[in-house]
């Protein structure tokens, strides 16, 4: 491996949103040439509740894939939404439709999760159900309530949510998503049982200064939200350390730049265009280039027990300018960094 070029086993983004229709159409093309598989979330309006619907959505992503050329054989792994009227039966009915895991939003805590979960004691016998048929619980691990300050919510959610949870169900195999904290990172880091966690490109790269240098800067604001220094660090350790437990996960999240440049702002960093190239200059900046294979490619197949991808990208040092705008439907999509030069660059092959 020479020091500008950096050759890996295809990799897969195991956190990633695709939105339906014209927003689908406008983004997925850009997750296909970067990755083979991609864990897609549900959080759609309505949400994709049950398997009928995960198999109507798969349908619509295979539609929108690339006809030939890089892309064309990206493959969707589906997720339902977790409620708590989501039937016990619904597990089986999505294992036989090869849906992968339920994803539990707290809710009120992120982008279209008014449906979901009020209390994790109405789902029991759904947990239950996913720990014996082997679907993984997907989280976006952050309490609700209002009186805890928001910059707390994902450690919080470890002590009253994910610790008693994997009390009950030892088994189950959980991923906890987009994790922003030390306490996130050190408790999976040092877990027994089954549990990962997936880290964004943007919680490497940037402590919350970033969305406030020079102005708001509501391109840089997703949820979690970005922590400070020394959490990133932490992260960048997790991320780095070659544990098998820590996996890629782009939250690549597109909202129309109106509603990003919005007195209320949407949460959600649009990295699909160029999610390998800032992995690797997180990773190169932390001096771990050579870690970054197995968090991109290896790990997260080794946990959700799936094949490897054949085949391999190639990165090159070679300076590009990132589009500051993106055609998104009927308007503009602005990508994280977007205007900006980037240091590494994707080479389908
Ligand atoms: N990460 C975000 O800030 N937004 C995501 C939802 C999520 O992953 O929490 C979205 O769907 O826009
Ligand atoms: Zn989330
Ligand atoms: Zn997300």
């Amino acid at each position: 491996m020479s020091a500008d070029l950096l050759t890996l086993t295809r990799p897969d983004d195991w956190h990633l949103h695709l939105r339906d229709g014209a927003a689908l159409a406008a983004v997925l093309p850009d997750t296909a040439r970067q990755f083979a598989r991609a864990i897609v979330m549900p959080n759609l309006k309505p949400p994709v509740t049950t398997a009928a619907q995960a198999l109507a959505y798969r349908e619509r992503i295979l539609a929108a894939r690339p006809t030939i050329g890089p892309g064309a054989d990206f493959e969707p792994l589906m997720v339902l939404y977790l409620t708590d009227n989501t039937p016990p039966e619904e597990v089986q009915r999505a294992k036989a439709a090869g849906v992968l895991a339920f994803k539990l939003y707290p809710a009120g805590a992120t982008t279209n999760s008014d449906a979901g979960v009020t209390d994790l004691r109405k789902c029991h016998a759904t947990l239950e159900a996913m720990q014996r048929e082997g679907l993984l619980l997907l989280i976006h691990g952050e309490v609700t309530d209002g009186d805890i300050d928001l910059f707390d919510r994902e450690a919080v959610f470890i002590d009253r949510v994910l610790q008693p949870l994997r009390r009950d169900f030892p088994a189950l195999k959980i991923v906890f998503e987009h994790i922003t904290t030390r306490e996130a990172a050190h408790y999976v880091r040092d877990a027994e049982g089954p549990i990962a966690a997936t880290v964004t490109a943007h919680h490497l790269l940037y402590n919350r200064n970033a969305i406030f240098q020079g102005g708001l800067r509501p391109h840089y604001y997703c949820l979690p939200v970005l922590k400070r220094e020394t959490h990133r660090l932490a992260l960048v350790e997790a991320a780095t350390s070659g544990s098998p437990r820590f996996f890629l996960g782009t939250d690549s999240a597109p909202h129309a730049a109106p509603l990003k440049e919005h007195a209320a702002a949407c949460a959600g960093c649009y990295t699909a265009l160029s999610a390998l190239e800032l992995y690797a200059e997180a990773f190169e900046a932390a001096g771990a280039l050579d870690k970054l294979e197995g968090f991109a490619s290896l790990h997260g197949p080794a946990f959700y027990g799936l094949p490897v991808n054949t085949g391999t990208v190639t990165l090159r040092r070679e300076p590009w300018a990132l589009p500051e705008t993106l055609p998104f439907g009927e308007t503009v999509l602005k990508p994280l960094r977007g205007g900006e030069t980037l240091a590494w660059r994707l080479q389908v092959d």
